[in-house]
């Protein structure tokens, strides 16, 4: 396939500052190519949905952002992130992780209480100070904190699905990143904590750059503020969420965002 030339992505308005950014990142898992060339520009304190059929590539894309795929894929290219490229093999995976967060599709909390599951998270990355503030914190910025006070030493396993996303969402601002990266967070759970959800990423953008996989069309129109289209594996169209779904510039775009794909 031709590479597509996006020297601007579309952009009707380029943003100012830039949280992170990958040049010419291709993705192999063995001699099979994921992801050709991705260059995107991720704007801060913003919320970037990355959209495409099953199979174009988003997420081998967004776990590259933090590392996850080393020793899954071979990732060539850079990945620039406060001046340095972390895709370099000496930069400390660990550093980049706790700086860019991950959300998974499924809550996958600790088998542990709901208090629990965030003090281990600020304890393993040596935050011990004031433990009981910052837990209450996390929670408040996940919007967990009202529904949750009153039984913060049950398990973590009673909260509802929803709720267990919320607390993996406290458990990863627990730490102070930079970047959240979400693998369809919400495609687990139903409408009304799927709404709740979109609704904390509007307050949670404030202080965090949030990079989101979806396959849900009206959620990446509602809750992004950009969205990267990927199509088998190239990113084709990178633009202002309301202009891309209003005037997507490729024919690939217009056909996935109107159903007429596949
Ligand atoms: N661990 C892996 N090993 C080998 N191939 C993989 C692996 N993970 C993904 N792939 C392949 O890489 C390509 C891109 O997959 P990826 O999961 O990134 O796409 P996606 O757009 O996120 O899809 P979906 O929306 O279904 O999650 C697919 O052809 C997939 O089969």
């Amino acid at each position: 396939m031709a590479t597509y030339n996006l020297e601007e992505h579309y952009l009707t308005e380029v943003p100012d500052q830039i949280a992170l950014e990958t040049k010419h990142l291709d993705v192999f898992y063995g001699s099979k190519q994921a992801t050709f060339d991705a260059n995107l520009r991720f704007p801060k304190n913003q919320i970037t949905a990355l959209i495409g059929a099953s199979g174009s590539g988003k997420s081998t894309f967004l776990r590259s952002l933090n590392r996850l795929n080393d020793n899954v894929a071979t990732v060539e290219g850079a990945i620039e992130y406060q001046g340095l490229d972390i895709n370099q093999a000496q930069i400390n995976v660990y550093e980049v992780r706790k700086n860019i967060g991950m959300v998974f599709q499924h809550p996958n909390p600790f088998a542990k209480s709901i208090y629990e599951n965030i003090a281990f998270a600020l304890r393993e990355n040596c935050m011990t100070e004031d433990i009981d503030q910052q837990v209450e914190k996390s929670l408040q910025g996940a919007a967990l904190w009202d529904e949750v006070k009153d039984k913060l030493n049950q398990s973590a396993l009673s909260l509802s699905g929803g709720q267990q996303q919320r607390l993996c969402i406290a458990r990863a601002i627990a730490v102070k990143p930079d970047i959240l990266l979400m693998d369809e967070p919400t495609s687990a759970l139903d409408p009304i904590s799927s709404r709740k959800i979109e609704t904390t990423l509007q307050e949670l953008k404030q202080h965090y750059t949030i990079i989101i996989v979806t396959h849900n069309m009206q959620q990446a129109a509602r809750a992004s503020d950009f969205t990267a289209f990927f199509h088998l594996g190239h990113v084709i169209e990178f633009n202002q969420t309301a202009e891309l779904f209003t005037n997507p510039r490729m024919q690939a775009t217009e056909d996935y965002i109107s159903g007429h794909f596949g």
